[in-house]
């Protein structure tokens, strides 16, 4: 395998945080306040096939049908467009939202990416509420049906939770309670403890920080 880890500017630091959570649990909504807030670039995994799917090629469809069963694509897929996106951004701090979703995802991350995350946020929701909150989104997303929802659910117990589990038994998880409005949530998202770490991970001068935090 090729050692990508290499194609990052030489003696930059590269910075990773994972978003995950369940589908509706506010992982975008969180990530656009965190960007907000302290820096980064917040790069939605779900987004990018999105994006993908517009490009009207045999990948494009293939990503396009199994989203709409609310299935994960192949993970060298998504790793793929994760580490273009960062090349392509210029930026070397990365938010990364709805990934990893299962073991594989994470593993081809750390064969092709290579990059440990600096901790994993998990946006912890009840199913009743990010059922009506996906119901009430309105983006016209292909799989905001009852039927797909319903498997993104099985697919977030099944393959997300070991991968939860992983960063828990690391050490690396941070969990936020994603029931509440969503400044409540940015509250716990930027307390005491999780504040001091995305500023010292944003790397911005005091002052700076002062001001865009307050
Ligand atoms: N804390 C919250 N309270 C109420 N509504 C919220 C909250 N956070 C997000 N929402 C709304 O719920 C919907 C889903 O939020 P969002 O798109 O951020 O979730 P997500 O985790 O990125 O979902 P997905 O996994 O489907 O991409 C959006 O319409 C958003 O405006
Ligand atoms: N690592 C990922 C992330 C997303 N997908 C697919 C399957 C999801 O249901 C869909 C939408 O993602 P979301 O916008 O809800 O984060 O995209 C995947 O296969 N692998
Ligand atoms: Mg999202």
């Amino acid at each position: 395998q090729k050692d990508w880890s290499g194609s990052f500017p030489s003696g930059k630091k590269i910075t990773v945080v994972f978003v995950i959570g369940g589908p509706g649990s506010g992982k975008g909504t969180q990530c656009a306040k965190i960007v907000s807030h302290f820096g980064f670039t917040h790069l939605s995994a779900g987004d990018l096939l999105r994006e993908e799917v517009k490009s009207d090629t045999e990948q494009g469809t293939m990503i396009k049908n199994l989203m709409h069963e609310g299935k994960l694509v192949p993970s060298e897929i998504i790793v793929r467009l994760l580490l273009k996106a960062m090349l392509a951004s210029g930026n070397d701090k990365f938010l990364i939202d709805g990934f990893p979703r299962n073991e594989e995802n994470r593993e081809a991350y750390e064969k092709i990416i290579k990059i440990e995350p600096e901790f994993v946020l998990l946006i912890d929701c009840s199913r009743e509420e990010m059922e009506r909150r996906i119901l009430h989104r309105n983006q016209g997303r292909d799989d905001d049906n009852m039927e797909t929802i319903r498997r993104r659910f099985e697919v977030f117990q099944q393959s997300t939770l070991p991968v939860i589990q992983h960063y828990e038994k690391m050490g690396k998880l941070r969990r936020v309670d994603g029931d509440r409005q969503p400044d409540m949530v940015f509250e716990d998202v930027k307390d005491r403890r999780l504040r001091l770490l995305w500023r010292l991970l944003a790397g911005k001068p005091r002052q700076q920080r002062e001001q865009s935090t307050n």
